[in-house]
């Protein structure tokens, strides 16, 4: 047995039994359904309850290990342990993602993890393949991983919160439709970190429409501040990073000072006028005005549409990267002078966008997870007009499900939600 499998814990579940190999040994033998998997000793509990017990904390599956050397033998410089939940874990962009962060190169070689995945009853074979997977990388941080199909269990004592599981966009389907569809999934999770996961949560949206649904999910989570809560941008910034540094002709790393206004949508704004290169305006290397406004803007506002076109489905592995960047840009200080993307409630920014929103500006971080919106960027017109129509898009966007924010329902058909669906959720189910 690894040492590795043998410090393997659930130590931070307390409503889980610990077991010592021997222990194992002996439920192996009276339990037919207790598997062995390499030399991690592992327990299945089946849908139907068989080996489960009365209180199971996730609802599917857990796994077991022998925890008695943990706390002892791990090195001293560690960090306290960070609990990480993830929804959509058995999709594309997990299964990037989620061996990134056990690696130890999203929150830093010294940060041990436990990571809770979030499932469904359709995805639970392919969840407990992931789950089979990060044990067999053998990560020295990965401390517990956890499996369930029930928000509430998954996100308890979450100190961050990865919102990656979404409904994709099927054809014939309204803008309206994925938005109130996928909006009641974000209603339920919101409530869910509200009542479980730690007050000082941070949570990432990525599902789509994810500035939308950041919003849903943060109406109904009144315990955590909504100040941490994120939809995801960096992917569009890293986009708009990499066609400025080719145009220029430089490597990716002289490009910065790049931000995304608004929405993770084709009216997003990727800023050449604020964005450096080689620490000079991207405006004085890139003299191609044309370029800029015609080429590279349209560029990235429809790069994730363009990629679904040539790979049949959307952008996973750099999705994963790009959430991977925007917790590191969270949990490290951001250098001096430089910004990064992301999109978070407007209210009291200082860019004259509408309070309410939740919408993506230039941010900088001491490292503490915290963030500020970074005031005095340049805005000239070009800008102005198309940060306004971003902001008037998302605007729409809450307007459609304002029932599931505690506001009116707007009917916006240019925003696709003609429909009325005024009584789909009454306020006392708020
Ligand atoms: N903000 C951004 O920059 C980007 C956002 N995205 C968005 O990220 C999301 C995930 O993408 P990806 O991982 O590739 O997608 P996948 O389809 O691979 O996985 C998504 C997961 O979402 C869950 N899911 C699907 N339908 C539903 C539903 N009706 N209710 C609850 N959960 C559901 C499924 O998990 P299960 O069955 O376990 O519930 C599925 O595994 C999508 O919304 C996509 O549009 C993608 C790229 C960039
Ligand atoms: O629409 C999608 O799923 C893809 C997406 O957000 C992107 O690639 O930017």
């Amino acid at each position: 047995m690894t040492a590795r499998a043998t410090t393997t814990t659930r130590a931070r579940t307390t409503t889980t039994t610990t077991t010592t190999r021997a222990a194992i040994g002996r439920r192996r033998a009276r339990e037919p359904n207790a598997r062995r998997r390499g030399d991690a000793c592992v327990r299945y509990n089946t849908p139907a309850g068989v080996g489960r017990k009365a209180d199971d904390p996730l609802g599917v599956f857990r796994l077991e290990y022998d925890i008695s050397m943990d706390e002892a033998h791990r090195p001293k410089t560690w960090k306290p342990t960070v609990t990480v939940a993830v929804s959509g874990a058995a999709g594309q962009i997990s299964n990037h993602l989620l061996f990134k962060i056990a690696s130890g190169s999203v929150f830093g070689h010294d940060q041990p993890v436990v990571l809770r995945l979030l499932g469904s009853e359709r995805s639970r074979q392919a969840l407990e393949g992931v789950a089979m997977e990060l044990e067999d990388c053998l990560f020295p941080l990965l401390r517990e991983v956890d499996i369930g199909i029930d928000c509430r269990k998954v996100f308890a004592g979450a100190d961050w919160a990865l919102l990656i599981g979404a409904k994709p966009r099927g054809p014939g389907m309204e803008r309206g439709d994925l938005l109130e569809m996928n909006g009641a999934i974000f209603v339920d999770q919101g409530k869910a970190l509200n009542e479980v996961a730690k007050p000082t949560c941070k949570v990432i949206v990525v599902g789509n429409p994810c500035n939308t649904n950041a919003l849903i999910a943060l109406s109904h989570a009144p315990n955590l501040d909504p100040r941490n809560f994120h939809a995801l941008t960096k992917l569009d910034e890293n986009r708009a990073k990499c066609q400025l540094a080719l145009k220029a002709g430089v490597f990716y790393e002289t490009v910065s000072n790049v931000v995304i206004w608004g929405n993770h949508s084709t009216t997003q704004v990727p800023d050449f006028v604020n964005a450096k290169i080689d620490g000079k305006k991207a405006t004085e290397v890139i003299t191609d005005q044309d370029w800029l406004e015609n080429d590279f803007t349209p560029a990235i506002q429809t790069r994730g549409g363009l990629l679904i076109k040539k790979w049949g489905r959307s952008s996973a592995a750099s999705t994963a990267v790009s959430i991977a960047d925007h917790i590191r840009n969270l949990v490290n200080p951001t250098p001096e002078g430089d910004w990064f993307s992301t999109a978070v409630l407007s209210n009291g920014n200082p860019y004259g966008i509408q309070d309410g929103i939740v919408y993506s500006f230039p941010c900088r971080s001491k490292g503490d997870g915290s963030y500020e919106i970074v005031p005095g960027l340049e805005v000239n017109d070009w800008l102005r007009e198309r940060m306004k129509k971003s902001e008037e898009e998302l605007t729409s966007e809450k307007g459609c499900v304002g029932h599931l924010v505690g506001e009116a329902h707007v009917d916006v058909p240019d925003a696709g939600c003609p429909v009325d669906l005024e009584d789909t959720l009454l306020p006392g189910e708020m």
